[in-house]
């Protein structure tokens, strides 16, 4: 009987995606204390006493700053992300965010929202009162985006199609992202460069170290005079305080983010949406399906796609006795780790090593079954951070997606 992963489940990830985690090979909940992995999206990891047990985290969404990822990487565990899963639900709210912002949406609800629908000049105040939130286009007006990753290269193809002049910056673009980019979309050079031209200016960087208060007091004020600011990132690479003042100046015309907070709360010039970026029925079901995937071969197979923090790895399964090895990125691990195997007369069978930064990772497929005693050697190997078993369950239970 092939055991069951137990998988402990911290937000509400969409069905679509635990389908893909089937009993009884899964058990998958909120009460589980002993997790093989963790599948999440926002929570916060950090304050969490992470069980010793778990193997595998898997982030249902893009961002992975409220996971640990050094710590669990010192722990020879993966991070999984869903690349891409949310974008396209992202670009659209911050189309939604330019429009809402352009054309006085908010102040012009309320504006509705006050009216006395039963007086008999319900349409003189209307048409009188519309003056008030007349706005401007889009078309002709200039977007700036910081950051072309999945997000931020569909919104500039959107905002290209809309009839916006675009530039970007992105000093990490990938080869991929760069030839996914319309080719209108002009290239600056730095973050001050786009806030400077940009009528629009948005955001799609992680927040990392050198992302925080990418926009600050010093370089806010480079933007143009009632220029709209939009942050769909995340509340750290904004500095509100600095946000407050241009906007207390009149500097910038509008903060439009997906991100409330009590300094925020109640300022005219700020849209504040409540992290909805994702929440599209289509987002939650791609995050969760890719990363329910990506977990379930990580678990069964050892196989390794789309971690932050881990090198992609994939091997065919040719053999029932298979061990995962995650190490230390240093010299003669592999020779340390075959040698141990030689002389507990395994054949090594087939074998794939692959690194990424500090992190080593390593599938081996051998001849016959591995003792207990031979994994406990190959953990106690000074530099290896785990070792996972993965014998081919023999009772008919498969890895392949339902
Ligand atoms: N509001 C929401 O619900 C959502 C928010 N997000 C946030 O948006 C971020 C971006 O998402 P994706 O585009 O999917 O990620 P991505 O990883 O595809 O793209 C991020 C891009 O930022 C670039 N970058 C990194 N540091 C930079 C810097 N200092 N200056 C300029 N560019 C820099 C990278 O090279 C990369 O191309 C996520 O990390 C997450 O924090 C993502 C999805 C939903
Ligand atoms: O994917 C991301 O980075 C997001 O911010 C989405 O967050 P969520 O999954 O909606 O809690």
């Amino acid at each position: 009987m092939a055991r069951t992963f137990e998988i402990l489940v911290l937000n509400q990830i969409s069905a679509s995606g635990l389908k893909r985690l089937p009993a009884p090979r899964y058990h998958v909940g909120k009460e589980v204390t002993q997790p093989d992995a963790v599948l999440l999206r926002s929570a916060d990891m950090h304050t969490m006493a992470i069980p010793a047990s778990v193997q595998a985290v898997a982030r249902a969404g893009a961002g992975t700053n409220n996971i640990p990822v050094p710590a669990l990487s010192a722990r020879g565990v993966p991070v999984f992300n869903a690349p891409g899963g949310n974008a396209n639900a992202v670009k659209e709210l911050v189309l939604t965010g330019m429009l809402l912002a352009a054309r006085n949406v908010p102040a012009a609800l309320q504006f509705v929202a006050g009216l006395d629908t039963a007086a008999a000049d319900l349409d003189q105040v209307v048409e009188d009162g519309k003056k008030a939130f007349a706005g401007y286009e889009l078309a002709g007006h200039t977007l700036g985006i910081v950051g072309l990753g999945k997000v931020g290269a569909l919104v500039a193809d959107a905002a290209i199609k809309l009839g916006m002049d675009v530039l970007g910056y992105d000093p990490e673009i990938t080869v991929d992202a760069a030839w996914s980019l319309p080719s209108q979309v002009r290239r600056a050079t730095s973050v001050a460069e786009v806030l400077k031209s940009g009528h629009f200016v948005t955001l799609h960087v992680p927040l990392v170290k050198a992302t925080r208060d990418l926009v600050n007091a010093d370089n806010i004020a480079l933007m143009r005079r009632g220029a709209v600011l939009l942050n769909f990132s995340r509340d750290g690479v904004v500095n509100e305080q600095a946000v407050l003042g241009a906007l207390a100046g009149k500097h910038l015309g509008r903060y439009v983010c997906d991100f409330p907070s009590a300094a925020l709360a109640g300022n005219d010039g700020v849209i504040a949406l409540p992290h909805l970026g994702a929440s599209t029925r289509e987002a939650e079901d791609n995050c969760a399906v890719m990363v329910a995937q990506q977990l379930r071969d990580y678990l069964e197979h050892g196989n390794v796609a789309n971690a932050v923090n881990f090198p992609s790895v994939s091997m065919a399964r040719e053999s029932a006795w298979r061990v995962a090895i995650a190490n230390a990125n240093v010299p003669n691990m592999l020779g340390q780790i075959s040698t141990t195997m030689a002389r507990a007369g395994l054949n090594i069978h087939n074998m794939v090593n692959k690194s990424r930064g500090d992190v080593a990772y390593t599938l081996v497929d051998v001849d016959s079954p591995v003792s207990a005693q031979v994994l406990a050697e190959l953990a106690a190997i000074a530099g290896v951070l785990a070792v996972r078993y993965l014998p081919q369950p023999t009772d008919g239970a498969t890895s392949d997606p339902d």
